[in-house]
């Protein structure tokens, strides 16, 4: 059993909306609060080395990057902290405020209680005046990332020159609202990676899309082959993947690349082939 299928399972009891995009959409007056809750643990999160105010940092940084991906501005953060060790928390909550300030977010609140295996959830509340979807994309548009893709995937390779990337990551919230105003039509961090990500957005949108790989935008210093392979499956990339008409490309303020177009066809392709969904996805033996 994998995450994703156990996610799909819930669409009967929710309804579609529930899992369709990385916040929660909730109308409020003339606009949107978006909200993304997301749950780490030490040792599927947090790679040996990282000090507890990286934890912080990151356990902060990956419900914002949830934010930006919806075109939206971050308000608040909210954070859960089971704990192996009490003197872990000052160090957790430095690191968390580091980033809320950095993105002008309020860590507004949380939870404490003691756990076998240091545990965070960090719930983040935004705001927009109309959000940007998973949904939306259109045929003819632009498939574009944001920055680069494969860092964390080549830290965790052995790429050492990556470590920061991996552990620090910065979610693109100036991005996201940017290109909000600047007419995405359909966009998503690619946290699991850019496959998996495609495959996400193939589930919630009627066409296809089909992107070059020589157009990836891969890691400085790591050999194009295995760059390619890292930015297409590796996860732990905080970087936005958006649609966009190519009347509207670039967006100004934004550093991206466009890789790929939406097509009518309903599927994912690299080089003309069809692209599996692999990527960093929970899974369950039993
Ligand atoms: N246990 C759950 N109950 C309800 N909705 C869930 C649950 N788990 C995941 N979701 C929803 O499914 C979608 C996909 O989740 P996820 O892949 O974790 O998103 P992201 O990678 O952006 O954090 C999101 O809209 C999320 O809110
Ligand atoms: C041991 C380890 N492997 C990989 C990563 C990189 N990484 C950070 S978050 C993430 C994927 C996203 O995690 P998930 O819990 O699925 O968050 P969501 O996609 O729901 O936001 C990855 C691969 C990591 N931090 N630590
Ligand atoms: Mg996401
Ligand atoms: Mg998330
Ligand atoms: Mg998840």
């Amino acid at each position: 059993m994998d995450e994703r299928s156990l996610i799909r399972s819930l669409v009967p009891v929710l309804g579609a909306a529930a899992t369709a995009d990385d916040c929660a959409t909730i109308q409020h007056g003339g606009e949107w609060l978006v909200l993304s809750t997301d749950m780490l643990h030490e040792t599927t999160d947090f790679p040996a080395g990282m000090t507890d105010r990286e934890i912080g940092w990151m356990a902060a940084a990956v419900t914002i990057s949830d934010i930006a991906a919806m075109g939206a501005r971050p308000v608040a953060l909210l954070l859960a902290t089971g704990l192996d060790r009490p003197e872990r928390l000052a160090g957790i909550t430095a690191g968390a405020l580091e980033c809320c300030r950095a993105y002008g977010c309020d860590l507004a609140g949380g939870d404490t209680d003691a756990h076998t295996e240091l545990t965070i959830v960090s719930t983040g509340l935004g705001t927009a005046l109309r959000p940007v979807r998973r949904s939306g994309a259109g045929i003819g548009d632009l498939i574009c990332v944001t920055g680069y893709l494969g860092g964390a995937q080549a830290a965790l390779s052995g790429y050492d020159q990556f470590w920061e990337r991996l552990i620090a990551p910065e979610p693109r919230v100036a991005a996201g609202l940017a290109l909000n105003a600047g007419g995405a039509t359909a966009m998503m961090d690619v946290s699991d990676g850019l496959a998996m990500s495609l495959h996400d957005m193939l589930g919630v949108n009627d066409c296809g899309f089909t992107v070059e790989t020589v157009r990836l935008p891969i890691p400085d210093g790591v050999p194009a082959e295995e760059g390619r392979d890292f930015a297409l499956f590796g996860g732990g990339d905080f970087e936005l993947l958006f649609t966009v008409p190519p009347e509207r490309f670039p967006v100004a303020g934004v550093e991206a690349t466009a890789i790929g177009r939406v097509v009518a066809e309903h599927g994912v392709w690299a080089d003309g082939a069809s692209l599996p969904a692999r990527g960093y996805v929970h899974t369950w033996t039993k």
